[in-house]
């Protein structure tokens, strides 16, 4: 299963997560996290962890990857992937997969430790923008 990316496409993902993660502002933790995903336009989006010294403000990588997809026009992510520091992949804390939900819907495909999920895998019953609708 490649989630209809081939596995070059996973990789080139990999690729620019890991480019993200190099950009990483973590000297708190000292767990640097870089993410990036496919838009359904074609356009590649990524994001770093931004800690800080106020402890709890600090930004997961996938809040640089949301604001950096809604500065630069928008869209659906179809595809997505977060690293750690050795490059590994990693999968995306609570918040995160919330935050995803927004912009990719149940159907976003995450490449994770366990293979490729779906975000319906990762985050079931989600809370999203249909409720507020009803
Ligand atoms: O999905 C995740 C999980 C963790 N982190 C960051 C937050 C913090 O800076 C560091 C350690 O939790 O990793 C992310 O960026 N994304």
């Amino acid at each position: 299963m490649t989630g209809g990316l081939a596995e070059a496409g996973w990789e080139a993902l990999r690729t620019e997560a890991r480019a993200a993660m190099a950009r990483a502002y973590a000297p708190y933790s000292g767990f640097p996290v870089g993410a990036a995903a496919l838009v359904d336009d074609g356009r590649t989006v990524s994001g770093c962890n931004v800690e800080n010294a106020s402890f709890g403000l600090g930004l997961c990588a996938e809040c640089g990857l949301v604001s950096q997809l809604q500065a630069t026009g928008g869209g659906r992510l179809t595809h997505f992937v977060c690293v750690d520091g050795r490059g590994e992949p990693l999968v995306p804390c609570g918040r995160c997969r919330q935050l995803l939900y927004e912009f990719g819907g149940p159907e976003l495909v995450l490449e994770t430790p366990a293979g490729l999920l779906t975000l319906a895998e990762m985050l079931p019953q989600a809370f999203g923008p249909d409720h507020l609708a009803k």
